[in-house]
Order: C-alpha cells, then structure tokens, then sequence
C-alpha cells in the first residue's frame, strides 16, 4: 500500500474522520451523520461530515458494505459513486433499501459505506473510422455463457 496524503476536513467535528479498519484494507467507512429510516425500495442521499481534496490522477470511489448489504439489503444506487480529485464539496452516500419487506434504520455515526482511492487515467479520445479486430470483438451480455450446465 502506498502512503498517500488526502486533505480531509472533518466538517462535524463529534464523528470521527474516515477509516480503514483493518491493516491492508482498500476501503476507509465513512459514516452518516444522520439518523435515517429507509422504507423497503426508498432511497436518501446521506452526509458524510467529511470534504476532501484528492490528488489529481486519483478518484474516491464510494462502495457499499457487504455485510450491510447481505444481511439488510443495504446499497448504493450509483454503486460505486465517484468522488472527482476536483470536488471540495460533503462527500455524500446514494443509499437505498433493495429489502422487499423490512425497513433499514440507521443512526448518526453509524458506517453506512466505504471510500475506495484509485488511481484513474484521463484518456485523450481520439476518433478513428474503424477499431482494431480483437478476439471478443462485439460479443457481450452473455456471449461466452450463463450459468453452469443450463
Ligand atoms: O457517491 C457520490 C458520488 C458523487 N459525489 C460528489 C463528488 C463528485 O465529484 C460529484 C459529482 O458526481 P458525479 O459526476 O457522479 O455526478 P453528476 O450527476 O455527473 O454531477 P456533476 O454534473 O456535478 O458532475 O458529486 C459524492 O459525494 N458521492
Ligand atoms: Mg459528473
């Protein structure tokens, strides 16, 4: 892992900064700072408490929690949400309730998701009559198989 500086600012200064919680980790959880109440199928755009200015040449991406995720059907709906080096705004969470019966309630300070830094590319697009051949070609959406044995 790289050691790489990101200025933070905490802006609720009771919740503590991003973290990673264990060594070797990829994502740091960020918290809400706000109770919130997901009905089954709603959504809400919750606050972080945290800005940050990013290196240019890296993004944050804003990942779901698995465990979150698997026991209450907890998601983001623009999963990954991405974070530009260039934005100094609140980092927010897209968080939606994908159980079909029960309600998520989440409290202030609890970890809701994960920010993933990743180095990113801005590509020169440079336009041309006709692609390079490659094996897959324009095969997708299924063209190598679905399920086993179906
Ligand atoms: O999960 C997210 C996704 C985005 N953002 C912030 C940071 C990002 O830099 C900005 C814009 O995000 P994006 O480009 O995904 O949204 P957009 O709908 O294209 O808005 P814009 O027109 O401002 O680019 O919103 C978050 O705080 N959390
Ligand atoms: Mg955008």
């Amino acid at each position: 892992m790289s050691d790489l500086e990101v200025a933070l600012v905490r802006l609720d200064a009771e919740l503590p900064p991003p973290a990673y919680a264990r060594p070797g980790d990829a994502g740091a959880d960020l918290h809400t700072t706000v109770d919130v109440t997901l009905k089954p199928g709603e959504r809400a755009l919750v606050p972080t408490g945290i800005a940050m200015a990013l290196p240019v040449g890296y993004v944050g991406l804003v990942h779901p929690r698995s465990g979150l995720a698997a026991k209450h059907g907890l998601s983001i709906v623009n999963a990954p949400g991405t974070v530009d080096a260039g934005y100094r705004g609140e980092v927010k969470v897209a968080l939606i309730n994908l159980d079909p019966t029960e309600a998520i309630e989440l409290r202030r300070g609890d970890r809701v998701a994960q920010l993933v830094i990743q180095r990113v590319e801005q590509a020169r697009f440079v336009e041309v009559s006709q692609l390079p051949d490659s094996v897959r070609g324009a095969g997708g959406y299924g063209s190598t198989g679905g399920f086993a044995n179906r």
